[in-house]
């Protein structure tokens, strides 16, 4: 597996791999890999001839204040982990390769409504960076598919509709997300965990898993099965963000007919924003 860190580079491997008549998979990440990631990229060598990853800490779906500074930057780790799960190729530019120009003029690629509400009210403009960089990694790329976890539920909603709505070729996969055996969701931020926060975090799992069997049994209250969870929540050491119930293909409020539905939660454990969401399809068998 090659590393490169240019665009120049990035697009002459690329045209090299098309002009042997391979399809392209690209996989974006930020990197601090784990067993995640690694489904997204065999998931992606399962469907293509040739795999390329990105690891890029994008300062521009940063808030102040966040964790863009701390975020852990493991890239030999990272390259290990690429090439075990079927990687080809690794992109992995510097802030001034992907902002030449810097970011304050930066052509901006937003998706309204959908990032509005969940992580997009506590992390304003977040889907904004997003939706931009995604959106000129593909240009760069150029890929037939692309593939991202379903843990970031609604990253994922906005991405499909910006490619939707921008006519992008390219075809979009949701991986389900893997969790360790205690059902947390793994993410790079549970490396923040203090053993004791760790311990704790998997209330998080539970908590969606004790909402959707309440409604797969007839529940449809579902403001006080939101409040009877936050209880637990709170009672367990979290500091709830949000916990919604929301229609799972356009992200709208869910109403008591509704049969497609994802139960989305983001809570803080001391300063680490944990998210994890449970896709629940009322009319999928069990
Ligand atoms: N547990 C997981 N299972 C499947 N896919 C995942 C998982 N965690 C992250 N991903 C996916 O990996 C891609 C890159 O995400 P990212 O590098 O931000 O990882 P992360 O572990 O979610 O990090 P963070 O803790 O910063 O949210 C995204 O498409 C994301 O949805
Ligand atoms: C898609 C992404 C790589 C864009 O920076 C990031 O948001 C992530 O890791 O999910
Ligand atoms: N995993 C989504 C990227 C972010 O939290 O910034």
């Amino acid at each position: 597996m090659n590393t490169v860190k240019t665009v120049r580079e990035l697009r002459a491997a690329v045209a090299r791999a098309r002009s042997e008549g391979k399809r392209i998979g690209f996989v974006p990440t930020m990197g601090n890999l784990h067993s995640g990631h690694a489904a997204l990229v065999a998931k992606a060598a399962q469907r293509v001839d040739f795999v390329v990853a990105s690891i890029f800490v994008n300062p521009l779906q940063f808030g102040a204040g966040e964790d863009l500074d701390k975020y852990p930057r493991t890239l030999a780790a990272d390259q290990e982990k690429l090439l075990q799960a079927g990687c080809h190729l690794l992109f992995a530019p510097s802030v001034e390769e992907m902002y030449p120009d810097g970011m304050a003029g930066q052509t901006r690629v937003s998706v309204p409504q959908l990032s509005d509400g969940l992580c997009g009210a506590s992390r304003p403009g977040h889907f904004e960076g997003v939706a931009t960089v995604v959106s000129k990694l593909f240009n760069m790329v150029q890929p037939d598919l692309a593939v991202f976890g379903q843990k970031d539920y609604q990253q994922l909603a906005v991405i499909r509709a910006l490619v939707h709505d921008l006519n992008m070729p390219i075809q979009i996969i949701g991986e389900p997300t893997v969790r360790a055996a205690d059902g947390l969701a793994l993410s790079s931020r549970n490396g923040y965990l203090s053993e004791e926060h760790r311990a704790i975090a998997p209330v998080l799992y539970r908590s969606l898993s004790q909402i959707a069997q309440a409604i797969r049994e007839g529940e449809r209250d579902y403001p006080k099965l939101l409040a009877e969870q936050q209880r637990q929540l709170e009672a367990a050491g979290l500091r709830q963000d949000y916990l919604e119930i929301r229609q799972a293909q356009n992200l709208r409020p869910a109403t008591f007919e509704d049969r497609d539905l994802v139960i989305l939660v983001a809570a803080y454990l001391g300063s680490t924003r944990l998210i994890d969401n449970l896709h629940l399809n009322l009319d999928a068998p069990a």
